[in-house]
């Protein structure tokens, strides 16, 4: 949806074994875990790349003792990523061996060519499962570039957490850990097979003195918070968003706000995942701080696929519509109900699974719509429908995700309309939240999430951010309140049990 605007049409950056050489072949690899390459694609002045040549990825595994992911990602290393999906993959994976970024409305496409020259050369050594996959995300908004959502530079901005988050941003770690179906993996990468296998070596040999499991730690403890949006803001936002919404083409649209938390402790990123994997063993869980000029690191457990593609097989989802938990298994189905049986929320819910379907129809030969669900989370429940398809040829899941992002469960209808009615609006700067984030593989394969349930974490602050759909009929404290059921995941990690929550739109705090 997100065509309109931006500056940048510009091809973004290779970087391979963190030299630094953005636009070039790398070229002696720069030991292990160097510093990490710069973005020229920040700069919307710079000129285009030079063509790139191709140039060779070896990568080699062996199979590892359980050892602690929360340890890997601990060690001072630079660049880190995680990914867990709910169906059991993880993988942690430290360093640079190739990095693709990109901005504007193109840099889906600019990625993908980037990472096309970069994977046309690798030579595996591993089993499937173990092989080197490059992990990032994109931006939400075609026009992010390190400025806010309102054009203003950061410098002037106020507070945005997103500073250094390029518009695409993805690496293909040196080193990756890979656990699935009860077995874990250890991959080497480098531009070369003898740095490959030397590296393979020298992290087993380091990984064996690593502990097998480590503590998850406890909640660094809520100093204050800060809001970007009182509730007369939001109210005053929701009414011109339901006027836009009588008025004009729009009939859907999601507005969003964030929660600055000032935390009493530092917070230990990958601790606070692995509490939250406690409590929502059903959705994924991402860190991204790959990133040596990025502010923060980009964390979250969103519930949410926004596609996942093996060979010609796609499987995506239309997830709106949202309700509390409730205190017994009968509220509890009562609210489910009434999820169901609301014609709005249905309404809602429909026009997300009716946009993908035509997004998806003219790619897929067969395209199958399960029967609507209702997915229950520790806090919160939503409607969902599992969508999947059969593709017609061959494609990159970046392509998909080109497609697909933002559906409406995060933007609106109709797309341009909603986009614009975001930028309006909103008074933050949305970043990587809401927007795809995930992995890619040599083959075009990947899987990708919502960037919802997610924030940035600086050492003593988090930014967490959180959304609701508006329909014609929306109540502006309905929807302040269920914004508030999405910023819980995280807040709750970040308080010991049994401190006060935060109060809703009519002033009652909710207890965690
Ligand atoms: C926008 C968010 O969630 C999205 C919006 C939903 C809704 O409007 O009901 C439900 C699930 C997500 O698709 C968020 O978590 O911030």
């Amino acid at each position: 949806m997100n065509r309109t605007s931006g500056d940048g049409q510009l091809p973004g950056t290779v970087d391979r074994e963190g030299t630094g050489e953005a636009d070039t072949n790398a070229g002696a690899d720069a030991g292990a875990d160097a510093d990490i390459g710069t973005d020229a694609g920040s700069n919307s002045r710079s000129p285009p790349a030079p063509a790139l040549t191709p140039s060779s990825l070896h990568s080699c595994s062996r199979e590892l003792a359980d050892v602690s992911f929360g340890a890997i990602l601990d060690t001072d290393d630079e660049a880190r990523i995680q990914w867990a999906t709910p169906d059991g993959l993880e993988v942690v994976g430290r360093g640079v061996a190739a990095r693709f970024t990109a901005r504007g409305p193109d840099r889906f496409e600019t990625v993908r060519k980037q990472a096309e020259r970069t994977f046309a050369e690798l030579d595996h050594d591993g089993p499937t499962v173990a092989r080197p996959r490059a992990f990032g995300g994109l931006s939400f908004h075609d026009s992010h570039d390190g400025r806010d959502n309102r054009g203003r530079d950061t410098d002037t901005a106020s507070n945005t957490p997103w500073s250094g988050f390029a518009a695409a941003s993805f690496v293909v770690p040196r080193v990756l850990v890979t656990r699935c179906d009860e077995t874990t993996w250890l991959t080497a990468v480098a531009r070369d097979a003898e740095t490959a296998t030397e590296r393979l070596h020298s992290w087993h040999d380091r990984l064996a003195d690593f502990p097998a499991m480590r503590p998850s730690g406890s909640a660094p403890g809520v100093a204050a918070t800060e809001r970007t949006t009182s509730p007369a803001a939001w109210t005053d936002q929701v009414e011109r968003a339901l006027q836009r919404i009588e008025t004009t083409a729009l009939t859907k649209v999601v507005l969003a706000q964030s929660l600055s938390v000032s935390l009493e402790e530092s917070i230990d990123v990958p601790a606070t995942l692995e509490r939250l994997r406690r409590q929502y063993p059903n959705c994924y869980r991402f860190l991204v701080d790959h990133d040596a000029d990025a502010s923060g690191t980009f964390f979250g457990t969103p519930p949410e696929r926004l596609v996942s593609k093996r060979g010609d097989h796609v499987e995506t989802e239309a997830l709106a519509g949202s309700a509390p938990r409730g205190e017994t298994p009968e509220a509890d189905e009562e609210f489910a109900d009434r999820l169901r049986d609301s014609e709005k929320v249905q309404h809602e819910h429909g026009l997300v699974a009716d946009a993908i379907r035509e997004q998806l129809t003219p790619l897929a030969r067969k395209l199958t719509i399960d029967e609507q669900t209702v997915r229950r989370l520790a806090t919160i429940q939503h409607l969902q429908t599992p969508i999947d398809a059969t593709l017609d040829g061959d494609r990159h899941v970046l392509e998909l995700v080109e497609t697909l992002h933002p559906t409406p469960a995060v933007g609106g209808m109709p797309p341009e309309a909603a986009w614009e009615t975001i930028r309006e609006t909103e008074t933050f700067d949305r970043g990587w939240y809401a927007a795809p984030i995930g992995w890619f593989d040599g083959d075009g394969d990947g899987e990708f999430a919502v960037g919802l349930r997610s924030g940035v974490a600086t050492d003593e602050t988090v930014t967490l951010f959180a959304g609701n759909g508006l329909v014609a009929d929306s109540d502006p404290a309905a929807e302040w309140n269920e914004v508030q059921l999405k910023f819980r995941p995280i807040l709750d990690e970040l308080q010991p049990a049994g401190a006060d929550g935060i109060e809703d739109i009519t002033g009652d705090v909710h207890s965690q």
